[in-house]
This record gives C-alpha cells, structure tokens and sequence, in this order.
C-alpha cells in the first residue's frame, strides 16, 4: 500500500501537470492570484477571504476534475457519442456553475471596497 507521503507526491504531480498543459488552469490561476492581490490591497475581513478562498478552491478544483473527465473520456475513444458528449458538457457546466457563484461572491464582497475607493465618502 502506498505511503501518505507517495499519495501526496501524485497529488503534486496531478497539480503540475493541470498547471503546466491547461490553459484554463492558468487562466484561473492567474485571476486567483489578481483576487488574492485585491484582497490584501483592500484589507478584506477574515470572514471575507473564506468565502474568496473556498470560491477560488472551488472553481480551480471543478477545473482540475473537468480535465481529468475530459481527458479521461478521450482516452475511452475518440470516436464521436452522444454519451461522451453528455459527460463533457455537465462536466464543463459544473465549471461554468462553480465561476458564476464565485463571480456573484466576488461582486458582494469587492463592491463597497471599489465604490470607497473611487467615491470615498
Ligand atoms: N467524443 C465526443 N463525442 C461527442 N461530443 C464530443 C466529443 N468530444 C467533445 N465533444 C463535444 O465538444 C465539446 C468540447 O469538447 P472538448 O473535449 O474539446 O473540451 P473543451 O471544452 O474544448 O475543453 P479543452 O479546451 O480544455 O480541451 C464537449 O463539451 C462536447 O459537447
């Protein structure tokens, strides 16, 4: 049985892999660290980067499972099938689900800090 340890390392080695070959990885990536960036330019509150934090984990995480479903169903055939097609488009749909919440959560939060910024009052 592998160790804890070897699990980890597979885990990393999963991550560096999304990280380096997909470009929605780092696209995601990039706007978590410009969010990461706001939120310590704004002084968020700690209740405030949990609910960045988990948007964030949630929509890199949905990422990570919709490459590796994709690439999974590409690898069973690559034959055009509707059923293939219903796997990739709810799995992609659960990206879209997962960036349209954190989207919502973003506004919520940033809102107040962007309007004190540009109209202090
Ligand atoms: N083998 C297939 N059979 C039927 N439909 C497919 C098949 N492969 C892809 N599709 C359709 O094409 C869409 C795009 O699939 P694709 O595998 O290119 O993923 P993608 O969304 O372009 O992601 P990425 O750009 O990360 O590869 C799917 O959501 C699905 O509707």
């Amino acid at each position: 049985m592998p160790s804890f340890a070897t699990n980890v390392r597979h885990a990393l080695d999963g991550i560096k892999v999304f990280l380096a070959t997909e470009k929605n990885g780092k696209i995601q990536t990039v706007i978590a660290l410009l969010v990461v960036a706001a939120g310590c330019w704004f002084h968020i509150s700690a209740a405030e980067w949990c609910l960045v934090l988990f948007c964030m984990g949630l929509v890199i995480s949905m990422e990570m499972v919709n490459t590796a479903i994709e690439k999974l169903c590409n690898h069973v055939t690559p034959i055009q099938h509707p059923s293939i097609k219903t796997i990739k488009d709810i799995s992609a749909g659960a990206v879209l689900f997962a960036a349209i919440i954190a989207a919502i959560t973003g506004s919520i939060i940033f809102y107040k800090y962007v309007i004190a910024l540009f109209w202090p009052s």
